[in-house]
């Protein structure tokens, strides 16, 4: 079953708990159609084609994620501005991130990824002085809209961070939580096969199935990360947004995620935030790169990795600043 992120008309929606932490709506704005190109104008544009060889920097890393057909549009944005109080982080950011794909988003500190991410589920929404102007359509709806419960938007768009944050709760209560919350299920047996197939589908099932009623807290920092993951997909998101998700793990459980990400990717419309450029190239069909709070170019990962447009993006990659 999907949870519907659509208020009834009066407001109000069976069984959903109250968001303490809602904002006042975000302020919208009259948007361009869902093709509206990309404003280039303050961009520099390369006098020839850019060759990667050309570069003096680094070599970006090979492509190696699995070549797949990307799929239909899931997430449009359109001309996305986020301030924080007077500072403008992110200027009218237009992107459409397709379903069944990972896209990474990828540029230097500061340059705004967190920010974007953050729009997808209204996240935003809850940081004190955030505005955000612009649009986002999931689907074709609009996720600002008045009518939309910002609570079963972020069940139906599962976040994951860069820490992992279990609950301090039992493995299966972590994973039991939301199905609970949200009413998905009224009867133990029908609970017990959520948990066991979130965790299975999250690759912890093996790894926890004799100690489900031990502290969620207990488990490694990746077996962590995929019990967060687990409790993400326990809802039926679409969306899976992670941000940074293997910056806190060491490499044996970082391959481990990348290894989930790819399995979720045949489901789930997946986003991730990456400081890494080798990991992008290992888990993303799709790469977006921000420079200074723009989005400076996005495309395939291999054309993003081999071929980019813009020079920023070639300095980037070839490791001459960020
Ligand atoms: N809660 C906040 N309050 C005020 N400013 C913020 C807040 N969050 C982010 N910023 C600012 O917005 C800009 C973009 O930050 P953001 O975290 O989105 O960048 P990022 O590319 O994800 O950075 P990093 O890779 O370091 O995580 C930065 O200048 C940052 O200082």
């Amino acid at each position: 079953m999907k949870l519907p992120f659509f208020r009834s008309p009066d407001g109000r929606e069976g069984g959903t708990p109250a968001d303490p932490t809602e904002a006042p709506r975000m302020g919208g704005q009259v948007l361009p159609g869902a093709d509206a190109p990309l404003d280039r104008r303050d961009e520099t544009v390369l006098p020839t084609e850019p060759a990667v060889s050309d570069a003096q920097g680094e070599v970006p890393p090979t492509v190696t994620a699995p070549a797949v057909p990307v799929g239909p549009t899931k997430i449009a944005a359109r001309d996305i501005s986020v301030f924080y109080g007077d500072k403008q982080a992110l200027y009218d950011v237009s992107l459409d991130i397709p379903d069944k794909t990972v896209t990474s988003f990828i540029g230097p500190s500061g340059c705004g990824k967190s920010t974007f991410l953050r729009c997808m589920n209204r996240m935003n929404d809850t940081i004190q002085g955030a505005r955000v102007t612009g649009q986002i359509l999931m689907d074709g709806d609009d996720i600002n809209a008045r009518s939309v419960d910002p609570v079963l938007l972020r069940a139906q768009v599962g976040m994951v961070f860069q820490k992992p944050n279990p609950f301090p709760k039992t493995i299966y209560e972590n994973v039991a939580y939301g199905p609970r919350i949200h009413g998905l299920t009224s009867s133990k047996s029908e609970m017990d096969g959520i948990v066991e197939v979130s965790l299975k589908r999250a690759g912890l099932w093996d790894e926890v199935a004799d100690r489900l009623h031990s502290a969620g807290t207990g488990l490694s920092g990746g077996q962590q990360q995929r019990l967060v993951i687990a409790r993400a997909i326990a809802v039926n998101p679409e969306v899976i947004l992670m941000d940074e998700p293997c910056s806190a793990l060491d490499p044996i459980a970082t391959a481990k995620i990348e290894e989930l990400i790819d399995e979720l990717r045949e489901q789930y419309c997946i986003v991730i935030v990456t400081h890494s450029m080798a990991q992008a190239a290992r888990v993303s069909q799709r790469t977006a790169f921000f420079h200074l709070g723009r989005l400076v170019e996005h495309g395939d990962t291999e054309e993003i990795f081999t071929n980019p447009r813009e020079r920023r993006t070639l300095d980037y990659i070839t490791g001459r600043f960020g």
